[in-house]
């Protein structure tokens, strides 16, 4: 087995106690995390075999778009419920592709509708479609075989993760311009919100107006974790 560098507890005399907690729960978190996403590639290599023994497409767009539909809810903390279902259905009309009908008779119940399946279609909610200026991940590499995510719904969440130099972008809400755009422009400071009845004190701390870019380890809220 691997040596894993103990999680790092030098402690400038600057950093409080709680930082420093919150530091090893979130080494705890990402630890987890490699060994969950270990656990994710060894079962997309086994369905990349398989495809490749059946003569199938690498690349399922439809699923990929019912994976990042689902995960949008889930993150965003709202159920799948029957109406996005019909809403993302009627966002998807135009399908013509054989495996895209193949792929939605298979489906079983409860599962979203598949998007279109041509990487040049408009981007509507709940599809992804490829960052401007860059090939579609089906024409460029099986997505199994890197650990890149090069696709987007839109800006709603972004997320440049230092630890693993990923970008993370997903969400149900196209955007009509400038979808592939990095930098901070797109990760706007979180504003917390007031609970109901509180009004906002003049002289908020400093504690009360975090800058720090929104990532998807937070609520919408922007809450701490
Ligand atoms: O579900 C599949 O068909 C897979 O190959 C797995 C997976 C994934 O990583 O989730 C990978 C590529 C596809 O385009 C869609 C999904």
């Amino acid at each position: 087995m691997t040596d894993v560098p103990p999680s790092d507890t030098s402690r400038p005399s600057e950093v409080p106690d709680e930082i420093l907690r919150l530091r090893g729960s979130i080494d705890n978190v990402d630890a987890a995390l490699m060994h969950l996403l270990a656990e994710r590639f060894k079962f997309t290599r086994r369905v990349g075999e398989l495809k490749a023994e059946a003569g199938l497409p690498a690349a399922d767009l439809g699923r990929e778009a019912a994976q990042i539909a689902r995960l949008g809810a889930i993150a965003e903390g709202r159920a799948w419920t029957r109406r996005s279902r019909s809403s993302s259905a009627s966002s998807s009309s135009a399908r013509s592709s054989g495996s895209t009908a193949r792929s939605r008779r298979r489906a079983p119940a409860g599962r979203p509708p598949q998007a279109s399946t041509s990487p040049t279609s408009t981007p509507s909610p709940g599809t992804f479609s490829a960052r401007p200026g860059t090939t579609p991940p089906a024409a460029r590499h099986h997505p199994c075989a890197e650990p890149v995510v090069p696709f987007d719904v839109g800006a709603r969440i972004e997320h440049n993760d230092r630890f693993s130099g990923w970008n993370y972008r997903f969400g149900s809400r196209s955007t009509s311009s400038a979808a592939g755009t990095t930098g901070s422009a797109v990760n706007p400071p979180v504003r917390r919100r007031e609970p109901p009845g509180r009004r906002p004190t003049r002289d908020a701390s400093p504690a009360d107006t975090p800058t720090e870019p929104r990532s998807p380890h937070r609520g919408r809220s922007g809450g701490r974790p």
